[in-house]
């Protein structure tokens, strides 16, 4: 692959306005297509590369997608460009920071089937998600031959929101390229996302040619089962990008207000008008959305599952606001004692 230019990588003048005059001189952009523990691996205009990290980026801090700064003959990442969007999800419970998912998204792939994955809250997170990273979600509902209503589910995934995109698929037959083009052409990136058996790998497959299965063997690597499970980026066929995120169960949410607010349009906008403020919409005098279930304006399941995403989300950045505030005071704490020490010398 060394025919690949920038604009087929999926650079942009967002990421070149980041660059200091002369700067693509002394170094070379290249975007990240896999994440490992003590390395990344990346794809210039001159063909992949194997980076280490210099000081002060951890692999924590990196994501599949992003774009990176390096200096190729010395295999040195030096840095990592500002992001155009960024998926990442609270970790499953909630006792550290935010897990970086993925980077420069133009558009999420939630996948589900017509049949027992199907599950609106699990796709309502998906979305709180995706809207809250401004990253357009679409919802796929893949076995569409294997039921007698799959129309029936798709009415389902409409009612999760205004205007969302959601396609029914049957992913052996379909021709997937032709169905999802509009979101796999040159300049974009995807995730494909859903839970094991909906069909993400048959989906990759159709987009990328089969890539996806075959780059994932990389004899050089002696911890093989390792590169299996990790994300990686893939070229499609239409001349966009796919990342994969395969071992991705728990789903949590962080600091996601605005994108759950978002995905509850119905309900956001009614409690804009509560009485208090602080309403929970539950008993309190002069609830707009109570008002709203009573004439059957709102979906009573959705203000659950509403109610439900909330108290996660609040408890979650709460415990991640703890977390950063513990690690500044160690910080002021540390300086402070060497600042002490540097006194009484
Ligand atoms: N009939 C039918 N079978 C499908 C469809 N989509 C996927 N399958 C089948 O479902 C099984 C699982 O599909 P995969 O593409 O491996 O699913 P996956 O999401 O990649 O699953 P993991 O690899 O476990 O993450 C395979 O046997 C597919 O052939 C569909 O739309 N219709
Ligand atoms: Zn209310």
């Amino acid at each position: 692959m060394t025919d690949l230019t920038l604009a087929d990588l999926g650079w942009s003048p967002f990421f070149m306005s980041q660059l200091e005059i002369d700067e693509l001189e002394t170094h070379t952009p290249a975007r990240i297509t896999e994440v490992h523990r003590d390395r990344v691996n990346a794809l210039s205009e001159t063909g992949p590369l194997e980076l280490t990290l210099d000081p002060g980026i951890t692999t924590a801090t990196v994501a599949v997608g992003d774009w990176v700064l390096c200096l190729p003959d010395q295999h040195r990442l030096t840095g990592v460009l500002e992001r155009q969007t960024e998926l990442s999800r609270g970790t499953e419970y909630h006792t550290g920071d935010k897990q970086l998912i993925a980077a420069n998204l133009n558009t999420l792939f939630i996948t589900t089937s017509c049949n027992n994955d199907f599950n609106p809250a699990r796709l309502e997170r998906y979305l709180a998600l995706a809207h809250d990273a401004m990253i357009a979600p679409v919802i796929l509902i893949t076995k569409a031959d294997q039921t007698e209503d799959a129309d029936g589910y798709r009415d389902q995934a409409m009612s999760l929101g205004r205007h969302l995109e959601v396609i029914l698929l049957d992913a052996k037959s379909d021709d997937i390229t032709e169905i999802l083009g509009p979101w796999c052409g040159k300049g974009q990136t995807i995730a494909l996302t859903g839970s094991s058996g909906v069909g993400k790998t048959t989906i990759a497959n159709a987009l990328t040619g089969g890539a996806a299965l075959t780059q994932d063997i990389r004899e050089d690597d002696a911890r093989g089962r390792h590169t299996t499970t990790a994300r990686s980026l893939h070229r499609m066929k239409a001349g966009g990008w796919l990342i994969d995120t395969p071992g991705m169960r728990g789903l949590g949410v962080a600091e996601v207000a605005f994108g759950i607010d978002a995905t509850f349009p119905e309900i956001s906008e009614r409690a804009a008008q509560c009485k208090f403020r602080d309403c929970a919409h539950e008993t309190e005098p002069g609830c707009a959305v109570q008002a709203a279930i009573a004439s059957g304006e709102i979906d009573p399941e959705r203000l659950r599952r509403f109610n439900k995403l909330k108290r996660e989300n609040a408890q979650a950045t709460e415990t991640i606001a703890q977390a950063r505030d513990r690690s500044k005071k160690f910080g002021k704490m540390v300086k402070s004692a060497m600042q002490t020490k540097k006194k009484n010398r």
